[in-house]
């Protein structure tokens, strides 16, 4: 007799694992399924491998800050020994993850969810049946439709690289291609960040993004902006890269264009759901245009950044959807970075939206370089730009580019998202001398 659950969730990802851990701790029966790697993205093959990689780049960065300052001799990144150190962690993911979703008492399945009609989804072939559904499918790299394409290799490609190339080549100045152009300078690469227009990570503050990329430049990453690539073809020498009035030889080429939506393969349009492709479309509840089927995480089509907190997020806030509460979902501000050396951090109003309304707020534009914190490491660029409201003094936007932005970021988005004003802030006593002890200077 085939099982019935309240929910099957598609997807064991970070969105799809809260969702069930959440609503098996809220009595339901549910199944999960996964057609590829327990865990996803985030911790296979995107945040955690990157960081992991980025450690080495963190610590021979902040020996090269020293020299001259107490240390002599920059060490240098032995690439398979990292790359074994990465696999030590990722490798035990997949295991580590469907164990502890069947210890939790959460049924899975390991294979192809498909919607064959409405109420009927199979897994390779097998029929499963729920109350309701939710899709956390994810997303996966886009590769640029060119001539030659078939040469591009992607982000999961360069995460579980054996050895490093001599010339490696990133399309697409996005966070990908920012974070792993940094990994491979530093492991001692030549390096080629190819964007088609002027103003990569466009989300970011456009000063900020001059002073990160002046300072990759310095440590020797090369920005080919306005090159809109047209056909990839491989030679005696190596892989060109061709567009108008230009061609780059490179080793290895990685489409960091973004990333597509996991919404085209699931037979959506036997039951009813639309996508496009920022995701599936979903209401205020994160329902579908069928009732029965919800969707979360990167693959859904929702105001906020795609990143493994809000897909968290979103699956306790659907939990609660699906056991007791019915208000629509609201985000808080969600803290964006870019994990390159140093690293580039935003958070709620940007600089250039608060410009717009001078009556309204201040631009503390900061260079801290001379800071206590930064003195002390020799960090050679320290940038803040933090946006206050007038009228109550409370912090309402942040841009941070420095090697701790990304702590500093989740400061600010406490005082931002928990409205805590100078006052209150110098009402505690916070450990000195620390970044957090920093934060009465930015107001
Ligand atoms: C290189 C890289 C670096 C990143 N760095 C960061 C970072 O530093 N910080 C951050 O917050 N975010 C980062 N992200 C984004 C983060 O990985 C995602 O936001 C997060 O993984 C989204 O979780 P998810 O569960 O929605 O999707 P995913 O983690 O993609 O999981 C979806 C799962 O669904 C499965 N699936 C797909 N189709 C089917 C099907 N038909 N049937 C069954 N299963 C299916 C997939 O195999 C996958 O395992 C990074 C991403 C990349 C690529
Ligand atoms: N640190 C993080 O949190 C982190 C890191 C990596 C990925 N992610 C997540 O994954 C998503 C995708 O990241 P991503 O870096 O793959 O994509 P992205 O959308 O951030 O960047 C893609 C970039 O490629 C550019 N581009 C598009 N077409 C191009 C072309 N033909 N030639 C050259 N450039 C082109 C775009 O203008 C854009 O700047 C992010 O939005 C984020 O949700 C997060």
């Amino acid at each position: 007799m085939v099982k019935q659950y309240d929910v099957a969730v598609i997807g064991g990802g970070p969105a799809g694992t809260a969702m069930a851990y959440g609503l098996v701790a809220k009595g339901k029966a549910v199944v999960i399924i996964e057609a590829d790697l327990w865990g996803g993205t985030c911790p296979n093959r995107g945040c955690d491998p990157k960081k992991i990689l980025l450690s080495a780049v963190e610590a021979k960065q902040a020996s090269a800050h020293l020299q001259g300052h107490g240390l002599t001799g920059v060490p240098t990144v032995d690439w398979p020994a990292l790359m074994a150190t990465k696999r030590g962690y990722t490798d035990g993911i997949n295991d580590g993850t469907l164990h502890g979703l069947t210890g939790a008492g959460i049924d899975t399945l390991h294979g192809e969810a498909y919607f064959q009609a409405d109420g009927q989804l199979t897994v390779d072939g097998e029929v499963v049946t729920a109350t309701d559904y939710v899709i956390a499918t994810g997303q996966r790299p886009a590769i640029l439709p060119i001539k030659g394409h078939e040469y591009f290799q992607t982000s999961t490609d360069f995460l579980d690289l054996d050895t490093m190339p001599k010339r490696v080549t990133f399309v697409g100045g996005g966070y990908a291609g920012f974070e792993l152009a940094t990994i491979v300078r530093a492991a001692g690469a030549e390096v080629h960040l190819i964007h088609h227009n002027d103003r990569p990570l466009k989300a970011f503050d456009a000063k900020m993004v001059q002073a990160l990329m002046a300072n990759l430049t310095a440590q020797g990453v090369v920005f080919d902006l306005g090159v809109d690539l047209t056909a990839i073809t491989k030679a005696a020498d190596g892989l060109h890269l061709q567009a108008p009035d230009f061609d780059l030889t490179t080793d290895l080429v990685i489409s960091a264009a973004g990333r597509l939506p996991n919404a085209d393969h699931l037979g959506l349009e036997n039951v009813g759901v639309t996508f496009n492709r920022h995701g599936v479309q979903v209401n205020g509840h994160l329902q579908t245009a069928n009732p029965h089927i919800y969707a979360i995480g990167d693959v859904s089509d929702t105001p906020v950044p795609k990143l493994t907190p809000v897909a968290g997020y979103e699956a306790r806030y659907l939990v609660d959807e699906l056991t007791d509460s019915s208000a629509a979902i609201s985000y808080p501000v969600v803290p964006t970075q870019v994990y390159a050396a140093p690293k580039l951090a935003q958070v709620g109003l940007s600089a250039e939206l608060a410009a717009q309304q001078p009556d309204r707020y201040t631009i503390n534009d900061l260079d801290m370089t001379a800071w206590f914190s930064y003195y002390r490491v020799q960090a050679p660029q320290a940038l803040a730009k933090v946006m206050v409201e007038k009228a109550t003094g409370l912090v309402v936007g942040a841009s941070v580019l420095s090697d701790i932005a990304d702590e500093m970021i989740n400061y600010l988005t406490l005082l931002i998202q928990q409205k805590i004003t100078l006052p209150a802030l110098q009402k505690l006593v916070l450990a000195y001398p620390t970044p957090a002890s920093d934060l009465q200077y930015l107001y």
